[in-house]
């Protein structure tokens, strides 16, 4: 046991705000600002204790050796076909990023098309959005630096691959949707407004649909589509399939609704000019309307109008009255249907989520009669190519114990049946010692919440064994079983359990499992998470100091949220990225469009539920012998996400109010990195030395050896 002597920061009791008549101080209000000295400090001084503690791991060497050597396998992506060409992303196992690569058939040599390993020394250069022109003589790439969200916007000649002039900067949150005559592309972008390198923490406000002429300067790019009396809205730019028609598909917010928009490309006098006449198809975010396919003006769209499960629609451009509106494929009370997608000319392939678990099946375009269903285990799809013109599909099959296959379907029979095409393999990692099983527990107003569990098999339940607890709870996203090598490492050394839970406010089973775990109702998503920690040591899996929680971004939330609600039900808390001041969270990057499933402390009704909950609100001495668990939060200098003020105002806030606490000798520490982001693109290097230090941190505060 330790007695941490945590850096002092600076209380400035002077900073507060007035909420409808709560006065609530803010006496970390200075971390807000990045580049402060302050600031740099902070960040500084905390590293410096949290760095050594994870670094003095003992076997921190063996883990890192451990997980470098596990890692190290193949992995490959679907491919994908364009202009006769076949490209794929392969990561030979260790490579920072993934390398695409084209072959003009399935069977040829492939050659490198684009390497991002070769752009960037230390890998955080990363490909963020790709998207080939119709004809597949064009390829157009998104680069994101330090994993933040902005990105820079470059092309090559395809399947050449050679390197094109056009460079499009300022680019945030885009479509990127070519003109059928191969000519230039519709994309995103912010306005300018001072440093936008990721690390600045600036709103991103009014959104702009800009198209670009091939070979021509950005500055003179035309100004498409803008809402200038909507600042929070973000416009989805799509070009139909018969390349007649864009489709514009504003939203304000991260919940499934969108209005639809429409401009027909082939009516317009002078081709593409600046402010693009619409047509407004519908004009309310009552529901989603998500593009599949159309025949002439037949549009077929998915869609969650009266239909939390989703289903399939087709209006008539011509008849658009939403009395005219004809259902395609009915919902389907006992499954959420996730994708469609329209292949082989006259077929739909629609995938669905039943019991978090994925179901293909083909239905015909014409009249949505299901036809087949392809055959697939128990698992997730976390990838599927294939397009109206294409006689195959590609799908691409991952879970707990399968590291993934790829299968090909031939299309164009009657029962399609997936072939393998490729099989991702891991080098000498039995995985027959492992066992996947799924429970269903109550939670306090007793949903049934379904819960992954795997451990090697002939586990004895003597309440005493490691165990690794994720859940994420938020944003209409569903928590599918996936494959992770660094996982099942940890699992085979600890003899651990990991314990998935589809906790609400996920999309596990549609629109009123997400609307149920946000604003008023949010609580329930930490109650169905401590229910899962409750069943986990009721059933004998473990004991609270051997229960480890883990979250990101949302989830970083939930489990800051959770160890100040229950302190004494978790031994040990990881919570990455999290959004932690739940009154101020819009005012930064994208933050503003999380209001739809967060609520907003300028509406005196919902800052009363945030109140409740924010993490940064909530810290307080536990009572009688209780202490916060072990605590690592992490976070990166380029999240331009969840911007690390969150964090740094969290961790400052808990180690005030413990310091000094004897009873408190679980650390309570922060790691912020450099050169890193949100999460994504994050080079393979960092990722190992990130699952590294997690897992030095967990070992090093459960009091546990690395056997390996
Ligand atoms: O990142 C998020 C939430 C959760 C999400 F809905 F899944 C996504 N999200 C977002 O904030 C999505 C941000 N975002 C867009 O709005 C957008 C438009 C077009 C292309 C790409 C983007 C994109 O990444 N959060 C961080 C913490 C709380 C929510």
């Amino acid at each position: 046991d330790m007695e941490f002597s945590y850096p002092k920061a600076r209380r400035d009791e002077s900073v507060f705000d007035d909420y409808h008549g709560h006065k609530i101080s803010d006496p970390y209000r200075w971390l807000e600002d990045p580049d402060a000295k302050e600031t740099i400090a902070f960040v500084d001084a905390q590293n410096s204790i949290s760095h050594p503690f994870i670094e003095q791991c003992p076997h921190r060497q063996k883990i890192q050796e451990s997980l470098t050597e596990k890692w190290n396998f193949a992995k490959y992506s679907s491919p994908a076909e364009h202009g006769g060409s076949y490209y794929y992303y392969c990561n030979s196992g260790l490579q920072n990023q993934s390398v695409l690569y084209v072959q003009d058939n399935l069977k040829s040599e492939p050659r490198v098309f684009l390497d991002p390993n070769s752009l960037s020394e230390d890998g955080t250069l990363s490909i963020s959005g790709t998207a080939f022109s119709e004809d597949g003589s064009y390829f157009a790439y998104g680069l994101s630096k330090c994993g933040s969200d902005w990105i820079t916007i470059q092309f090559k000649k395809a399947p050449s691959g050679e390197d094109l002039p056009d460079t499009l900067k300022h680019v945030k949150f885009s479509s990127m949707a070519w003109t059928h005559d191969n000519k230039g592309m519709f994309y995103n972008r912010y306005p300018v407004e001072g440093k936008s390198d990721g690390t600045e923490t600036t709103t991103n406000l009014y959104n702009k649909l800009y198209y670009h002429r091939l070979g021509t300067d950005q500055d003179e790019d035309l100004l498409t589509v803008q809402f200038q009396n909507e600042p929070k809205w973000k416009i989805g730019a799509e070009v139909s399939v018969d390349g007649k028609y864009l489709l514009l598909s504003p939203n304000e917010g991260c919940d499934p609704v969108n209005r639809l928009f429409y401009v027909e490309l082939d009516k317009l006098p002078n081709g593409i000019t600046e402010n693009l006449p619409y047509v407004k198809l519908i004009d309310n975010f009552d529901a989603q309307y998500e593009y599949i396919t159309n025949e002439g003006s037949v549009f077929t769209f998915l869609t969650n109008l009266n239909a939390p499960k989703y289903k399939i629609i087709n209006i008539d451009f011509q008849n658009p009255d939403p009395k005219n509106w004809k259902t395609l494929v009915e919902e389907d009370k006992n499954a959420v249907l996730e994708w469609a997608s329209c292949v082989n000319h006259n077929k739909l392939v629609l995938c669905y989520l039943k019991d978090v678990k994925n179901k293909l099946y083909v239905h015909r375009l014409e009249t949505g009669v299901l036809e087949a269903e392809i055959p697939l285990d128990i698992g997730t799809i976390i990838g599927c190519s294939g397009r109206k013109k294409s006689k195959e599909i590609f799908i691409h099959f991952m879970s707990f114990l399968t590291p993934g296959i790829i299968y090909r379907v031939d299309m164009t029979v009657d029962k399609p049946t997936p072939e393998v095409f490729r099989t991702i393999k891991v080098n000498n990692f039995d995985f027959s010692q492992f066992e996947v099983q799924q429970v269903f527990y109550p939670s306090k107003d007793g949903t049934q919440i379904p819960m992954f569990l795997v451990h090697k098999k002939g586990l004895v339940r003597n309440g005493n064994t490691p165990t690794f607890l994720y859940g994420y709870g938020g944003f209409d996203i569903s928590m599918k079983p996936t494959f992770s090598v660094s996982r099942l490492v940890f699992l085979k050394d600890l003899d651990g359990v990991y314990a998935l839970a589809n906790i609400r406010g996920g999309g596990e089973y549609g629109e009123k499992w997400h609307k149920s775990g946000t604003h008023a109702k949010k609580q329930n998503v930490f109650d169905d998470f401590h229910a899962a920690a409750e069943y986990l040591i009721n059933q004998k899996y473990t004991c609270p100091k051997k229960l480890v929680i883990h979250g990101q971004s949302n989830g970083g939330l939930l489990v800051a949220a959770c160890i100040n609600q229950r302190p004494e039900l978790y031994g040990v808390a990881l919570a990455q990225v999290g959004v932690m001041d739940m009154f101020r969270f819009h005012k930064f990057t994208i933050g503003h469009a999380w209001t739809t499933d967060f609520g907003c402390s300028d509406i005196p009704e919902q800052f009363e539920f945030l109140k409740k909950y924010s993490p940064l609100h909530n810290i307080r001495v536990p009572k009688d012998d209780i202490q916060y668990p072990s605590t690592l939060l992490l976070t990166a200098d380029h999240d331009d996400r969840v911007v690390p003020l969150h964090s740094l105002k969290f961790i400052a806030e808990l180690q005030h109010t413990m310091a000094g606490i004897k009873k408190q000798s679980n650390p309570l520490l922060i790691k912020i990195d450099t050169k890193a982001g949100h999460g994504r693109g994050k080079p393979t290097a960092m990722i190992i030395q990130e699952q590294t230090d997690m897992y030095c941190f967990i070992l090093k505060t459960l009091g546990l050896d690395w056997f390996n």
